[in-house]
């Protein structure tokens, strides 16, 4: 079993690891994405993903998953410590990956944060819904322009190409997601290109949904890891939002510190 899907059976876990998660990185920053851009906030960045997008900001989650497991109550610990004295302070926390949601004990660590009193953002790309305290569900779900073809393959020859696409969208999920918390909808845009499909989609999901997906929940932001990718990405992504309606979000962590680790 390649390590990746390893992580998601959760085969490379120690036998003392009962309650914990195979965290890549625990840091304060400030949110750079979506509708609370700005706000000081702790991030928790689990290992390990269900789809391989060609243009992962965060590679050693998903292409070459690097991690250490950390018991739920270390996590929070840890959480708690930031959010008092690092750098600052902050009551905010997102839970991010690689895909957070593939883990069951994802559960347990939001109920946590949600009892010490943070406001919960979970960064999902929306293909498994979990019921868990989560205040603002920061969903990206994958477009057609995400997947790792040969020719756009971070590491291989596009060996991942067909189960990624298989994957990336479940309406079910993104239903049950957007029906039980505040949702946003934030799509990765690499050109015009993907704006049918993500106004098809949006329409998909508003048919499956009960819940109400307004124009200003569905955010469009620019693809990019480095500020030169966001200096030609970003102006054409900011005009198809005010095109369409929707609503446009910076990145903001790449602007200003160049998406540099523990940013
Ligand atoms: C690394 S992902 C982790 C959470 C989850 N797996 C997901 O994709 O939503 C965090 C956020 O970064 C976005 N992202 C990843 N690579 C990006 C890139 N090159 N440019 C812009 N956004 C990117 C994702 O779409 C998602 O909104
Ligand atoms: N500052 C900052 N904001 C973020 N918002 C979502 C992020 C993520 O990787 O999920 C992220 C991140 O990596 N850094
Ligand atoms: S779904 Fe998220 S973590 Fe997984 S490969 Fe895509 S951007 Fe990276
Ligand atoms: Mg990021």
């Amino acid at each position: 079993m390649p390590v990746n899907d390893a992580i998601e059976a959760g085969a490379d876990r120690p036998a003392d690891a009962e309650d914990a998660l195979p965290v890549n990185e625990l840091f304060h920053s400030l949110q750079g994405e979506g509708k609370l851009a700005g706000v000081p906030t702790v991030f928790v960045r689990t290992s390990g993903c269900n789809l391989r997008c060609w243009f992962c900001d965060s590679y050693h989650t998903s292409w070459e998953p690097t991690h250490a497991w950390m018991g739920i109550d270390e996590i929070v610990d840890a959480v708690a410590e930031r959010a008092r004295t690092d750098h600052g302070r902050a009551d905010h926390v997102v839970v991010t990956g690689g895909e957070p949601m593939i883990h069951d004990e994802v559960v347990a660590l939001l109920d946590r944060l949600d009892a010490a009193g943070f406001h919960t953002t979970v960064e999902t790309n929306g293909t498994v819904y979990r019921d868990a305290p989560i205040d603002l569900a920061s969903v990206s779900p994958k477009l057609a322009s995400s997947t790792p073809t040969a020719d756009r393959d971070p590491k291989g020859d596009g060996e991942w190409a067909d189960r990624h696409e298989d994957r990336r969208i479940d309406l079910e999920a993104l239903a049950a997601l957007v029906d039980a918390y505040e949702t946003q909808l934030k799509f990765v845009v690499t050109g015009r290109e993907d704006v049918d499909e993500i106004e098809a989609l949006v329409e998909r999901v508003r048919e499956a949904a009960t819940a109400t997906v307004a124009d200003s929940d569905v955010l469009l932001m620019p693809e990019g890891q480095t500020r030169e990718r966001l200096d030609e990405t970003r102006e054409a992504v900011a005009e198809l939002a005010a095109e369409y309606g929707y609503r446009y979000t910076p990145r903001l962590h790449v602007d200003l510190w160049n998406d540099a680790p523990g940013t």
